[in-house]
């Protein structure tokens, strides 16, 4: 994830809870804030259980990212690990529709993060595209089909109800949707590895400053971490199409300076 950012530009920093909790580092200086893959807290409890719970009951820790979250210059990516946190901080898909562009950490949850239809982890290479959106990320990829990295046990996004489903499918904050092998939206297994609903592989504000995705992006930034792509790709790709979602990033900081 650090290199995918320093490849586009970024000054990256490494910050992590305990930085944040004892004042080491405050978000007040950066522009962006990443919530990276992994097993925080080791998923106890339910995965980024504990990490939400490490911002949501730490006062500072919590007005620190009501803070970031109301500035109108900061961007932020989760994934995996990171897009069930902001699943849980209500950052994406809030249950009440009016905050989609809040100005708080704890906006309700309105998604859920479950387990894999197939009840177990999910690691290999998958096919997404990308659908128009808000996403400042994703500017400019929109009709894309890209293979993806996916790793983990509890993807499959359920909406607290309807309405809020509803209102991400009406406003376009599902930007990324699993396909099968003609590039139809799937919610078959295995193409779509976890059965989440249209095949919402991540969720974005209605702003666009904040996406949250299952799959790895920063896992295929480079050519050849890719498994597979198609032959006419291999011999003319000089440069991941992946890149480019971290070099809108880049791109967006320049332009949107406050
Ligand atoms: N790669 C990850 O971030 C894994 C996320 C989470 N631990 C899961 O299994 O669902």
């Amino acid at each position: 994830m650090i290199s995918s950012f320093y490849m586009a530009g970024f000054e990256v920093w490494d910050v992590n809870m305990q930085d944040l909790c004892t004042a080491k580092v405050t978000l007040d200086h950066f522009r962006g804030v990443v919530f990276v893959g992994g097993f925080s807290y080791a998923d106890v409890c339910g995965s980024a259980k504990g990490w939400a719970a490490a911002v949501l009951f730490n006062q500072t820790v919590r007005a620190q990212f009501d803070a970031f979250r109301a500035r109108h210059d900061t961007f932020s990516l989760g994934v995996c690990n990171g897009c069930q946190l902001m699943g849980l901080l209500g950052w994406i898909a809030p249950a009440d529709i009016q905050d989609q562009d809040g100005d708080c950490a704890s906006a309700q949850q309105g998604v859920f993060l479950t387990h894999n239809n197939s009840e177990r982890f999910e690691s290999r290479f998958v096919s997404v595209q990308i659908q128009s959106s808000p996403a400042i990320m994703l500017k400019g990829m929109d009709c894309s089909t890209l293979g993806v990295w996916v790793a983990h046990g509890e993807g499959n996004m359920k909406f607290l109800n309807d309405e809020i489903l509803q209102n991400v499918l009406k406003n376009n904050l599902a930007p990324i949707r699993y396909v099968d092998d003609i590039g139809d939206v799937t919610t078959q297994y295995p193409l779509n590895p976890n059965g989440s609903p249209n095949g919402i592989a991540a969720l974005c504000s209605r702003d666009g400053r904040h996406l949250a995705m299952m799959p790895h992006p920063e896992r295929c930034t480079l050519v050849w971490q890719w498994p597979w792509m198609p032959n006419e790709w291999r011999k003319t790709l000089k440069v991941s199409p992946w890149l480019r979602m971290f070099q809108n990033a880049c791109v967006w900081c320049l332009e949107n300076q406050s």
